[in-house]
């Protein structure tokens, strides 16, 4: 357990792991007061909702990131299966569009309770840059980002996922409550790995983020306890 006493961190540590065995261990090392833990597609194809069923009962909020992007009845009822498993946070890809988007707010709400998760939307992944988005006949990703984020918030979405380079310009344009939550961060020192738009915690936090998601600079450190706590105490620094 690390840093007794502190609120919950804006961090959510991103568990990428080929196992269920290997994704709780490392929660057992975390404090589910200090931090959220995230979920994503290797885990949950890999363990399947389990895993996500014993991190909640070790007290975590899970943020269940399988992106969901298809046609609307099929990307609201998986919302809708995410919400039934009690998780504290899904997403969709905001280029899924409006009426996608929609049908997923609808069904939260309809079947909502206190416990609905809070639905985000992807705008432009964090490992893209420039040079993809042209070859994909996109425009710059601040354009593209600003675009999807209104969109979304148009479209019901309680925030979007962006990168931290993108935050104080998205803050400013769509409010303190609509949720950016930010992947692509990293320390000072870490490498990027695929991770293109980065930002170092403090930077981000300064930003405007609301939610740091980080997975390698905390789960591959030679000890991940003390790079999670380094990264909390830069942030209240
Ligand atoms: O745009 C996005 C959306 C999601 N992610 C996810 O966040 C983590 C980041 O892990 P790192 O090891 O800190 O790079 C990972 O699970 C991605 O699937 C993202 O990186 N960018």
């Amino acid at each position: 357990m690390i840093c007794e006493g502190l609120v919950k961190s804006p961090v959510i540590v991103a568990l990428d792991y080929d196992t269920p065995q290997k994704a709780l261990a490392m929660a057992d090392r975390l404090d589910p007061q200090l931090c959220r833990v995230k979920v994503g597609k290797e885990l949950f194809t890999s363990a399947g909702p389990q895993v996500v069923e014993k991190l909640q009962s070790k007290g975590f909020d899970v943020f269940l990131d399988l992106k969901f992007h298809d046609i609307p009845n099929t990307t609201s009822k998986a919302v809708a299966a995410a919400a039934q498993l009690g998780v504290w946070m899904v997403n969709v890809h905001a280029s899924g569009g409006r009426r996608m988007m929609e049908a997923c707010r609808n069904i939260l709400d309809q079947h909502g309770s206190d416990r609905s998760p809070l639905l985000i939307a992807v705008t432009v992944l964090t490992s893209m840059e420039q040079t993809d988005l042209e070859e994909l006949g996109l425009p710059r990703s601040d354009q593209l980002v600003m675009k999807l984020a209104s969109l979304a918030r148009e479209s019901g979405m309680d925030g979007v996922v962006c990168s931290a380079q993108e935050s104080k310009m998205l803050k400013q344009a769509l409010g303190s409550s609509f949720s950016l939550v930010t992947p692509g961060i990293r320390p000072a020192e870490a490498a990027s790995d695929d991770q293109r738009r980065i930002v170092t915690p403090a930077q981000a936090m300064a930003n405007g983020s609301d939610y740091l998601v980080i997975g390698r600079p905390i789960t591959q450190a030679a000890d991940p306890i003390v790079a999670l706590q380094n990264i909390i105490t830069t942030l209240q620094s």
